[in-house]
């Protein structure tokens, strides 16, 4: 049995980007937006739960709009993807129906991942739309998303996704047959096959977009496939005009370029290593930073040295080695203010210095997500 063999992989996340859906007048590529309903329809007919996240919202909306090239400014943007995204749906809903399959459009900015709240509503909607053997079409909420709330780009909208559901497979098509170790299309140029670990030298290969409609290029395939790592998923990227691309990687064909996983985290911590907004950070000594990392401890305010940002209990915060290193992220038990007080101290300590102590720890192992 091939390593790639995901013929037995219950939950598939399939990304098709805008270069694959559009062509460079902008028009939607019809015939290959078919092509991958028919292959999305058949594993889902062999019982696998199968979520697509779509762009193409705003090159379906330059091309009804008349645009030749990408909007400048983003409320022209978010115009032509509020134009595209009903195009692209429409389109979507009525090809899936051919097969007898019920769609359901679901929208997403960062703040649904960002929020725990909001990160579990979205998690139950998907889950149910599965449950009811609904392919959910997913795509950002580009119209009301601005830029502090913005992915930006939907291969990290995809792997986010991807963790969110807990799927075993993130399939990134696009219009290139996987990562090229040059350029793509120079002499020698080859694709990298398979990746276990992203470093300084796979992430010098990204270079930019290769058409006026794509977004980030290889760089945001490479942050969604480190995303994916991190939780536990396999991530794939090919080419979306292979013929049949998603049956054959799901029977295990070498396609495109595989990053495999390292560790899986547990759900929360996913949440809290990559969901989350961060809001402070905290610095640690030398003596924590061992307490963390080899003992797994939790951290307590006697090895707490500085605090930077104003955040409150609950909240999302980094934590920062001597050496100016993140190397985790974890839920606050206190505020900015009163870790400023009782930082360097001993937990016995914390009473009397807050005038009340609600825990011992600043932030418990259960929620803190290591590099
Ligand atoms: N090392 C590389 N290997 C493959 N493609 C690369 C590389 N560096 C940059 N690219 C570009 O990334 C593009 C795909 O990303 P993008 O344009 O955002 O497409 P999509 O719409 O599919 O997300 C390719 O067309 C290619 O020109
Ligand atoms: N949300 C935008 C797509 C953004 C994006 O990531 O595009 P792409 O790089 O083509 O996958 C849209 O629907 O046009």
């Amino acid at each position: 049995m091939s390593k790639r063999d995901f013929s037995r992989m219950q939950r598939l996340v399939v990304k098709v980007g805008s270069s694959s859906l559009t062509y460079a007048t902008g028009k939607l590529n019809i015939e290959q937006i078919e092509r991958l309903v028919r292959q999305l329809v058949d594993l889902h007919n062999r019982g696998m739960d199968v979520l697509l996240v779509t762009s193409g919202a705003v090159g379906a909306g330059m091309g009804k709009l008349g645009f030749t090239a990408r909007p400048r400014t983003i409320p022209e943007k978010q115009a032509a993807a509020a134009v595209g995204q009903g195009i692209l749906l429409h389109m979507y809903e009525k090809i899936f129906a051919e097969y007898g399959i019920v769609v359901g459009q679901v929208l997403l900015t960062r703040e649904d991942f960002a929020d725990r709240r909001r990160f579990l509503n979205a998690r139950h909607t998907l889950q149910a739309m599965l449950g009811l053997h609904v392919i959910p079409v997913i795509n950002e909420n580009d119209t009301v998303a601005v830029d502090e709330i913005k992915l930006g780009d939907n291969d990290n909208l995809a792997a986010l996704v991807a963790g969110l559901v807990d799927a075993d497979l993130l399939v990134l098509l696009s219009d290139v047959d996987g990562l090229y170790d040059g350029k793509p299309g120079a002499a020698g140029a080859r694709v990298i096959k398979e990746i276990h670990e992203i470093n300084d030298k796979i992430e010098a290969l990204a270079g930019g977009v290769g058409s006026n409609v794509g977004t980030g290029g290889m760089a945001t395939k490479i942050q969604a496939a480190r995303i994916a790592m991190h939780s536990g998923l396999v991530t794939i990227i090919a080419r979306a005009s292979e013929t049949d691309v998603l049956r054959r990687l799901v029977a295990g064909e070498p396609l495109g370029t595989a990053f495999w996983p390292s560790v899986k985290l547990v759900n929360k911590k996913r949440w809290i290593a990559y969901g989350a907004t961060v809001c402070g950070r905290i610095h640690i000594d030398e003596g924590a930073v061992r307490a963390l990392r080899q003992n797994g401890k939790s951290l307590l305010p006697s090895g707490v040295t500085g605090v930077e940002g104003s955040f409150e209990m609950g909240n999302t915060v980094s934590v920062i080695a001597p050496d100016g290193r993140e190397i985790a992220r974890g839920i606050v038990n206190y505020s900015a203010i009163e870790v400023e007080k009782i930082k360097g101290k001993k937990t016995g300590e914390i009473a009397a210095l807050l005038g009340y102590k609600d825990y011992d720890e600043i932030i418990h192992r259960d929620n803190l997500a290591l590099e």
